[in-house]
């Protein structure tokens, strides 16, 4: 669905992507994550056909984003880290407005705002105007007028950003829906446990790089174990490598190791089987929560 090829992008004097190439199947929801001034809002803002790169190609539902900018429009929903919205209109007017712009029929529109304020639960507020709303209301709204004609496609930058824990919660779940409606989200974020309660994949840019690309919840044949020792054993990683049925990820201080074990429970019974009978005195042996912020400083310590 999405496919960026050798971007580069420069500021005068700044090179904000350097050759970042990944692709993105449809119905993925993707973290875009990386530490400030990576270039999340840069490499966002190319792919929504607002920024020429000095080189690469970017591709979105088989357009060619760089030739067709306003093709591309069509089928992308892009919400901004910092956005305005029109205070002297309602938010009706606000949603009729950008319907119309998108190619949205006059007939259709009281169908798709009513449709939309459902979705972002801002159908009490439609005859307020903007500046009657919180900054979450305001949010809500501007990620309504991101969605009102049903993109193929959304980039979202920071878009939790102000809002309370409950709105946060409702946008998790709202992702969630626009993903079973086969939309392909792409949210950068610094929160990284809101992102994990939606995303299927992250996305790791740092200096313009992209450094990590990886599933979050990949289908499970491997289920990640947590084995803690009651005392440290020197060579802990060299016995675990050794080992059947066990694939080791990582150990800390040889008492601690994270290990991948096939997810049925007699391979494991087997595993934890081979550990005891190796001598190894475990106090601990359950699944591991591997979570975002986990994976995302994982991605960080290999760096170099
Ligand atoms: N208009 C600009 N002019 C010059 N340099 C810029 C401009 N906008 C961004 N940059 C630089 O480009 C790099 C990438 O910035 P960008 O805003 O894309 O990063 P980011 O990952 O979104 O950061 P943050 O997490 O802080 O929002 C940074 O070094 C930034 O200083």
């Amino acid at each position: 669905m999405i496919a960026v090829d050798n971007l580069i992008f420069e500021y005068p004097g700044v090179r904000a992507l350097d050759r970042a190439s990944f692709t993105i199947p449809q119905g993925r929801v993707t973290a875009l994550v990386g530490p400030n001034g990576a270039g999340k809002t840069t490499l966002l803002r190319c792919m929504a056909a607002l920024e020429q790169p000095v080189s690469g190609r970017i591709e979105i539902g088989g357009i060619d984003v760089l030739e067709q900018p306003r093709a591309c429009h069509r089928i992308i929903g892009y919400l901004s880290d910092f956005f305005g919205l029109y205070q002297r209109l309602t938010v009706r007017q606000c949603l009729h407005y950008v319907a119309r712009a998108q190619g949205i029929a006059a007939a259709d529109c009281p169908a798709a705002i009513a449709d939309v304020a459902r979705s972002l639960q801002i159908e009490d507020r439609l005859d307020q105007y903007p500046g009657e709303l919180s900054r979450g209301l305001r949010q809500r709204l501007a990620i309504a007028q991101a969605i009102i004609h049903k993109p193929a496609v959304v980039l979202l930058d920071e878009p939790a950003s102000g809002l309370d824990p409950e709105a946060r919660h409702q946008l998790a779940e709202l992702f969630l829906q626009l993903q079973r409606q086969g939309m392909t989200l792409v949210v950068s974020s610094h929160i990284l446990a809101e992102l994990e309660a939606y995303s299927s994949d992250m996305l790791v840019l740092r200096q313009g790089r992209i450094v990590e690309h990886a599933a979050l919840n990949a289908p499970a044949q491997h289920k990640p174990f947590r084995l803690q020792l009651a005392a440290a054993i020197p060579q802990l990683a060299d016995i675990l490598r050794k080992l059947p049925g066990l694939e080791l990820v990582r150990t800390d201080q040889d008492r601690l190791a994270i290990v991948n074990l096939e997810s049925d429970g007699l391979s494991q019974h087997r595993v934890l089987k081979a550990l005891l009978d190796a001598g190894l005195p475990v106090c601990e042996f359950a699944p591991a929560a591997v979570n975002l912020q986990d994976a995302y400083l994982q991605t960080l310590d290999k760096q170099p």
